[in-house]
């Protein structure tokens, strides 16, 4: 078993590596909020509000958007963190090569065959984008995009549902809030 010295230091190469790797890239807020608050929020969801603390899945929410946002490859994931936390980077990447209502519907479809480790990112994932957007409108989008993106959302939930009862209840929060529940 690691030592509580080993998992600190992987879990801190982790979040460097990701800042590293995102450094020049914003959301998509009016205040250009530097992306590397997304992984990070995420994982922060992850142990402060669903009390996970498996090391694979922190790391791999904190490296989930890398390969599918930055230059990263799947072999770099694994080279520097195991095949495992590579694995479960793959399961939560999207194919940014395909057409975006494609990728969007496959997002729904893999949801119902991923592992629970890679559940539990994804809820995260979805919880942080929705608090996000209701926090701020992203620059360029309309009510209607925002609507569509909550809809959608909550198709690639129902398929993710019987994972974790407080990330569950914390998204149904928000779906009641916007009456699709
Ligand atoms: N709410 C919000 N989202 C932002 C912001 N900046 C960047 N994003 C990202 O935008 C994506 C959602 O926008 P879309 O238009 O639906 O997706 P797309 O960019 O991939 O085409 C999410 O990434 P994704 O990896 O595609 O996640 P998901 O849509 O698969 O959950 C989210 O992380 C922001 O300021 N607010």
């Amino acid at each position: 078993m690691a030592s509580m010295g080993e998992i600190l230091k992987l879990y801190t190469k982790c979040m460097n590596f990701a800042a590293v790797k995102h450094k020049d890239q914003r959301r998509k807020d009016q205040d250009g909020t530097p992306y590397i608050n997304h992984p990070i929020g995420v994982a922060f969801i992850l142990t402060e509000e669903a009390g996970i603390y498996d090391v694979p899945v922190l790391l791999a929410s904190i490296l989930h958007d890398t390969v599918e946002d930055t230059d990263t490859t799947f072999d770099e994931i694994e080279q520097h963190f195991g095949s495992h936390v590579r694995k479960l980077v793959e399961e939560v990447t999207d194919d940014k090569a395909l057409p975006r209502d494609v990728r969007k519907s496959k997002q729904v479809e893999n949801a119902a065959k991923s592992s629970y480790e890679a559940r539990l990112v994804k809820l995260a994932d979805k919880l942080y984008n929705l608090r996000d957007l209701q926090r701020c409108l992203p620059v360029g989008w309309t009510e209607k995009r925002r609507e569509e993106y909550y809809k959608w959302a909550k198709e690639v939930v129902d398929n993710l549902r019987g994972t974790n009862a407080i990330l569950e209840g914390a998204l149904d929060e928000i779906f009641r809030s916007e009456h699709l529940i």
